[in-house]
């Protein structure tokens, strides 16, 4: 159990107040937030002067130790973890893979075992669902009421791999709303990519860029309209991942101000990288195929309206990392056989704030929201996590804002051989990290362990608490 501490002189910042104060840790939560709390001598102080106190990050999209594309991720539970917490990440939720008449719960208990002992802050699982039939119905309730997994995920896309149909989709968007999940969407339109794919392979098209050629945007528009309308249909809850462009968040929009319970998310690279960076020489491209793919610049702006005005309210770093040589080179001669991915896990924090609140694109408190409190709300953490309140986890980040670095794989923590930022710039670094009143950075050196994290059972979807706000800004729909 977590010793005393008391941290001083730093400004508190949670989703909605920004104010100076202490606070007091005792046994791994908060027990005070005040002005002058004082502290006996068994009580360590932790200076946070000129720095941000802000509640742990929760990245609610990561993949670790996960098989993919004839490879496993380069990032398991250990490496990733750390890396995470290097990065500001107090809580991951990573998505447990299952497999066609496996039972649901033996692909839980897989994906505990790979987390157990190497964890280095607390995580918790989403439960994908690839198909529908008795048995998946009978163990469904189960999963969520004694596993704590309240959130289900469902892959438009990868055909012959991870997709399901629509018939699937609609089934467990029903039972999600009988239940009290969320299901979280990967929308693009699988069939009509899959022909793209093997269209271009035919003519011989077979570079990284013709990746992003063969999934274009309006393929991800289609996917998230077809998907929220599924859900109004089924009146559930829909969370859509990895948001890339003008023509999803226009869905996503439309549907929310008919006041749809619709979600988005959106991730680092989408809002700092553009597809122009998959056309250079040397198969360098491959370092950056994630599925959705990167877009036009055009995009990115689109993007950042969507966080600053509500219409997106998640970041996610879909951190699924492979090495550039020896893995990324087995779709050498076949951009199809690229693994899908790249790791973002450690940067996630730390872009956000330098590319968007140093360059007043959203408010600190939104970078808060964004990273922390609304993926705490929407996937049942709060309030143990995700906020900065007496008696809630002491998952607390000191992040320093007048610190300027270099984004570099030489200097990050994750275990691949490039980083996809390789020479951004930043402003700002968390220092200090603690999960659940314990370092797991500190003065940005590593002070946890592999196997501190624990394991959290999330609390049902809560349909009645977060309904979404009115929109009042339009979107462009980029052309
Ligand atoms: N996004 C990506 O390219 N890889 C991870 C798997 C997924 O989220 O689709
Ligand atoms: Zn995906
Ligand atoms: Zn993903």
């Amino acid at each position: 159990m977590s010793g005393r501490k008391l941290i001083r002189n730093g400004v508190l910042v949670t989703a909605s107040d920004t104010f100076e104060a202490d606070i007091l840790i005792e046994n791994g939560k908060i027990t005070q937030i005040g002005m002058g709390v004082v502290a006996d001598d068994r009580t360590e102080i932790v200076d946070a002067s000129g720095c941000y106190v802000i509640p742990g990050g929760i990245d609610p999209h990561t993949h670790l130790d996960m098989p993919f594309g004839g490879t496993v991720t380069a990032d398991d539970f250990a490496s990733g973890t750390a890396a995470a917490a290097f990065g500001g990440t107090t809580t991951i939720l990573d998505f447990c893979l299952t497999q066609k008449g496996k039972p649901l719960i033996d692909s839980l208990k897989e994906w505990h075992g790979k987390a157990e002992g190497k964890a280095a802050i607390d995580y918790g699982f989403h439960l994908m669902i690839g198909e529908m039939n008795d048995q998946v119905l009978e163990e469904l309730p189960q999963v969520i009421e004694e596993e704590g997994v309240s959130s289900f995920k469902v892959f438009m896309a990868y055909k012959n791999q991870f997709q399901a149909d629509d018939g699937i989709l609609f089934q467990t968007l029903q039972k999600a709303k009988e239940y009290g999940a969320l299901v979280m969407v990967h929308a693009e339109n699988g069939d009509v990519i899959d022909l793209l794919v093997r269209q271009a392979l035919a003519d011989g098209r077979t570079a990284p860029i013709h990746h992003a050629l063969t999934r274009p945007s309006i393929l991800e528009g289609e996917a998230t309209g077809r998907a929220a309308r599924l859900a109004a249909l089924a009146d559930s809850q829909l969370y859509v991942v990895h948001v890339t462009c003008a023509e999803a968040v226009e869905q996503i929009a439309r549907m929310r101000d008919m006041g749809y319970r619709i979600w988005g998310e959106t991730c680092p690279q989408y809002l700092t990288l553009d597809q122009s960076i998959m056309d250079q020489p040397d198969f360098e491209g491959a370092k950056y195929v994630w599925s959705p793919p990167l877009r036009e610049a055009s995009h990115q702006d689109v993007l950042w309206n969507a966080l600053k005005s509500g219409q997106l309210q998640t970041i996610g770093s879909d951190h699924c990392s492979f090495n550039f040589k020896g893995q990324k080179d087995l779709g050498k001669n076949d951009f199809s056989k690229i693994p899908n991915g790249g790791p973002v896990i450690e940067d996630r924090l730390s872009i956000l704030y330098s590319e968007g609140v140093a360059r007043g694109r959203i408010s600190l408190n939104q970078w808060v929201d964004l990273c922390s409190t609304r993926a705490s709300k929407l996937f049942g953490l709060f309030p143990q996590k995700g906020t900065l309140a007496v008696g809630t986890d002491a998952d607390i980040v000191i992040f320093d804002p007048s610190v300027a670095r270099e984004i570099s794989a030489s200097t990050h923590h994750m275990n691949v051989d490039y980083s996809a930022f390789e020479g951004m710039q930043v402003q700002g670094c968390p220092i200090t990290v603690l999960c659940r009143g314990d370092y797991v950075i500190k003065d940005r050196q590593f002070a946890g362990a592999a196997g501190a994290g624990q394991y959290v059972k999330r609390a049902k979807y809560d349909a009645g608490a977060p309904m979404p706000v009115r929109q009042t800004v339009t979107t462009s729909t980029g052309g």
